[in-house]
């Protein structure tokens, strides 16, 4: 995965993998957008190369061979309606039955162009909604990155007549009434089946609460030179989406030759207590499927024995427990302290009674992923400025309430996940997964990867102690490798939804329960490697 070192983005073959990975706010696309027509090259000109490929890909969706399709198009007072009104003319041109409605009294200079040519070839425009015919899909050109503030009544009256029409709708660039940035819906939003992203992906459609507005998202890539991104953007975009290739570089495939179980990481897991005893065996066999060379895992003495039946190939270290079955000391075997793994994995099922345990690897020198209780006692021990101090890399997991709990003062994490978990990350040095539809990673210097591709399956207790193992596997097996955390962060994550999405294929998005999930961990790698 590439992160330190630029991409390369100066052979061809390379493009599609960056263009695939960069992520632009509307203020970085206004300035990549100023330097191409600083350059020379005409905006009208710009605006007739994207819209064609926007109709294209239409009549892909949408052949005339199957049907003869009635579209109506929805026309806003920028570029968006442009690009909106060039597709109206070119679907004319091919033989669909084109309208165009626009309720705007002014439109840009460009815009009001394309409109009165669509006027003189007879599509019918409407400026009203009374009238309007019919139709079989719909455009929505209403507004692009230009959105900016929230929309008037009328407006947002028009989008929710449209939205209660139930017809496909395909959506320029963004679904109008998100705002570009947060994904938020300003007022009203159009719900889109399709949202086809100009250019390079805007990070409101990677966030939570614009999921059910857009769709499924496609890039249309109109050649935006390298140039002219890597000018905003620098060498490496600070924001990515992570993708099959970034995921897999960062996977500990192929193995060696020549190695042994101890070169292959060792990872102690912390986690379970008697009421907790499923939290448990799931985190280990998360980590299980991560191939790590050696799992230990502590437990209460009391849960050694179903974890042994479990998994037989770890070693299961048996604690002193309290009254109630939470672990009351770390108890690890002769010879053995913490500094003796590559990594700790702490948390799932702990009870908030095992505070001390927390503490204590806190102080350890050794990489850590927290979760679960285990972020919960982080919240009250109220230690999180002490991260910044730890000589090795913490890995923080929470969910939305979890992070709200553990960072109170830092942005609001359902108005902008992607802000609010970069400024969880510069508070505590550690990098930070804030788990989600769209679960985002930061790093305290303000890298952020977000995974694309999940599945709502997930949404299941114990998935996320899935996820504590096998990201606890990998990290222990990197150790010795000079991989971002970050990036070997991004891979769990991915691995984690790529298997719950394979799970869901093949058993409904009711099937994926966590044990499941673990089970089809292993068969979504080998599918992404082919
Ligand atoms: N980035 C690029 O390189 C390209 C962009 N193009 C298109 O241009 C779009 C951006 O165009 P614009 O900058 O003109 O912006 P938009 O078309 O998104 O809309 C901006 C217009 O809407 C008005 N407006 C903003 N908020 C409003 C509100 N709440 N109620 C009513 N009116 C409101 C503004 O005053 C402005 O006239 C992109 O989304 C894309 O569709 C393409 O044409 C060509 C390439
Ligand atoms: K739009």
């Amino acid at each position: 995965m590439e992160n330190a070192s630029p991409i390369n983005i100066n052979h061809s073959q390379n493009r599609q993998e960056y263009i695939s990975q960069v992520v632009v706010t509307a203020g970085q696309m206004r300035d990549i957008e100023g330097r191409i027509f600083a350059a020379g090259m005409p905006v009208a000109a710009l605006m007739e190369k994207v819209a064609g490929l926007i109709t294209l890909r239409i009549q892909e969706l949408f052949p005339l061979s199957r049907n003869i399709y009635r579209v109506g198009i929805l026309v806003g007072p920028g570029h968006n309606g442009g690009d909106a009104l060039v597709v109206a003319r070119e679907l004319h041109f091919r033989g669909y039955e084109v309208w165009i409605y626009s309720p705007f009294s002014k439109l840009k200079e460009l815009t009001a162009q394309h409109w009165q040519y669509a006027q003189s070839l007879g599509i019918s425009c409407y400026e009203t909604l009374e009238q309007l015919p019919n139709c079989d899909f719909l455009i929505d050109g209403l507004f692009g990155f230009g959105l900016e503030r929230p929309l008037t009544d009328a407006i947002a009256s028009a989008i929710n007549h449209f939205n209660e029409w139930q017809k496909p709708i395909i959506s320029i660039d963004i679904p109008s009434g998100l705002h570009t940035d947060t994904g938020e819906v300003l007022g009203t939003a159009i719900c889109a089946t399709y949202t086809l992203c100009l250019g390079l992906w805007k990070l409101g459609l990677l966030q939570d609460h614009a999921l059910e507005y857009v769709g499924k998202g496609e890039l249309i890539d109109f050649d935006i030179p390298f140039a002219d991104v890597e000018a905003i953007l620098g060498n490496t975009p600070k924001i990515k989406r992570i993708t099959r290739k970034t995921a897999l570089a960062s996977l500990p495939l192929p193995r060696p030759a020549v190695t042994h179980k101890y070169k292959a990481g060792h990872l102690l897991l912390i986690c379970g207590s008697r009421r907790y005893a499923g939290g448990a065996i799931l985190t280990a066999l998360g980590a299980r499927a991560s191939g790590v060379g050696m799992l230990s895992v502590a437990v209460p003495e009391s849960l050694k024995s179903i974890l042994v039946s479990h998994l037989p190939e770890a070693l299961i270290i048996g604690c002193p427990e309290t009254e109630s079955g939470a672990i009351l000391q770390l108890q690890l075997p002769e010879n053995t302290d913490l500094s003796s793994f590559n990594a700790i994995a702490c948390g799932p099922g702990l009870t908030r009674e095992a505070t001390p345990i927390v503490r204590e690897v806190i102080e350890s020198d050794r990489t850590l992923v927290l979760d679960a209780d285990g972020l919960n006692i982080l919240a009250q021990l109220g230690t999180i400025p002490t991260l910044q101090q730890r000589q090795a890399a913490t890995v923080l997991t929470p969910h939305t309430g979890e992070f709200q709990r553990l960072f109170p003062d830092v942005s609001d994490a359902k108005h902008d996940r992607i802000q609010a978990v970069r400024e969880a990350a510069a508070q505590t040095g550690a990098v930070v997964l804030l788990k989600g539809a769209r679960t985002a990673i930061a790093n305290s210097q303000g890298v952020v990867w977000i995974n694309p591709e999940s599945t709502p399956a997930l949404a299941r207790g114990g998935s996320g102690d899935v996820l504590t193992g096998l990201l606890g596997g990998l990290l222990a097996q990197a150790a010795t490798k000079q991989l971002p955390i970050e990036n070997i962060v991004a891979t769990a994550a991915w691995w984690h939804s790529q298997a719950g999405i394979l799970a869901a294929q093949e058993r409904t998005e009711l099937g994926v329960d966590a044990l499941t999930l673990t089970q089809y961990l292993m068969s979504a790698v080998r599918i992404q490697q082919c």
